[in-house]
């Protein structure tokens, strides 16, 4: 992706102005994608299933509230491969664009806790107090970790660094008003496919990539802790009434972690309804826990910090095309002078702290390399 590089400086002029902007590369593929809303193009709703009939960029929260909206980008350009991007982004149409105002809406703050281990630690006991009285099966525990950052880190860079370090996952930026600025490298689908053909994946369990061609060993906590996601995929099919054809579990590496994955397809017709259909499928226990909704109510009320879009999903929502939803994680929030880096996991009774803590400071490392790795 060189010669965008030339450009760079145009897209990251945008943000901060009154529009929204989402540039997205799929994973497995070379080409990246832009798109561009003015502001009365940005639809917010305060319910996942209001997504039923939408066609757009989606970046929806882990949980709804009026600070945290689903957002919808309606785009008024879409530019799809490099080449066309540089083409417009030297056009008479980008100076529009450019000439927009500045927003003026405050920007998220997050407090940096001196000691962010002593927070993880106490929210830990919590959810492990809960595990052993049983009002959850699973709960996934996560936490946020602030960065200065220094200001020849740019935005796009950043993003095209990710999408040539990280050519198996879902490499985003997203800008609007509302949101501040996000940008992730994601390695779980949510949901993907054209209707009525529809897949999405159980992904969890977290280990150390192994050195090449060392054969992976999975413990009973991880391969327990996949298994609740492959439960509730399935029990949501059963009571959706929805064909599955469950896949073959293996491996994946995702940056310098890896993880369990077992892939679904399914059908499902109602191509008007997908909106009902995320609100069931997000949060998966991946991200929460199980029970799914004991799990929501107990991270919502003792985590001790708010998501906001981290563990929410991001990517395209269409009707009759190809629908391209990821999981917000392995991402951060850019904030003028700080980035605030998001990672978290899953417990049961049987987690133990420090293993937890390795495990998300592993996850960290995902954007960490990109914003440390000058070369790249
Ligand atoms: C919640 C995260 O990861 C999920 C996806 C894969 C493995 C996970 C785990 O091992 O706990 C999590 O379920 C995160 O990266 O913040």
């Amino acid at each position: 992706m060189n010669f965008l590089q030339l450009h760079i400086d145009t897209i990251d002029q945008l943000i901060g102005k009154e529009l929204g902007i989402a540039l997205y590369r799929l994973p497995g593929s070379e080409e990246p994608t832009l798109l561009l809303s003015f502001l009365n193009q940005i639809e917010q709703q305060d319910d996942y299933a209001a997504l039923n009939d939408v066609e757009g960029f989606v970046m929806a929260p882990f949980y709804c509230n009026a600070l945290h909206p689903v957002l919808v980008l309606h785009p008024e350009v879409i530019i799809s491969g490099i080449k066309n991007m540089e083409t417009f982004l030297q056009s008479d149409a980008m100076k529009r664009w450019v000439a927009l105002p500045q927003s003026h809406s405050a920007e998220s703050a997050c407090q940096a806790i001196d000691s962010e281990k002593k927070a993880y630690e106490i929210s830990f006991q919590r959810f492990l107090q809960a595990l052993t009285l049983k009002e959850a099966d699973k709960l996934v525990l996560s936490r946020y970790h602030v960065e200065s950052r220094s200001e020849n880190i740019k935005p796009t860079e950043t993003f095209l660094k990710a999408c040539n370090r990280y050519p198996d996952a879902f490499v985003y930026l997203c800008y609007t008003p509302v949101s501040g600025l996000w940008l992730g490298s994601t390695p779980e689908m949510l949901l993907s496919g054209v209707a009525p053909h529809f897949h999405t994946v159980a992904l969890a369990g977290t280990k150390p990539a192994a050195i090449d061609g060392k054969v992976v060993r999975w413990d009973t906590k991880n391969r327990q802790e996949q298994q609740w996601v492959v439960t509730y995929l399935k029990e949501l099919f059963s009571d959706l009434e929805i064909e599955w054809h469950e896949n073959q579990t293996h491996t994946i590496k995702a940056g310098n972690v890896i993880h369990l994955k077992t892939s679904f397809d399914f059908e499902f017709s109602q191509y008007n309804h997908l909106g009902d259909l995320l609100k069931k499928l997000h949060p998966t226990p991946a991200v929460c826990g199980f029970p799914k909704e004991k799990a929501y109510r107990f991270i919502v009320d003792n985590e001790g910090y708010n998501r906001k879009y981290y563990s929410g999903f991001v990517g395209v929502l269409s009707k009759n095309d190809q629908t391209n939803l990821y999981v917000n994680l392995r991402c951060m929030e850019w904030t003028r002078h700080q980035t605030i880096l998001y990672a978290g996991g899953g417990l049961l009774v049987s987690s133990q702290l420090h293993k937890e803590w390795k495990e998300t400071e592993d996850k960290l490392q995902t954007m960490l390399n990109i914003l440390h790795d000058e070369a790249n």
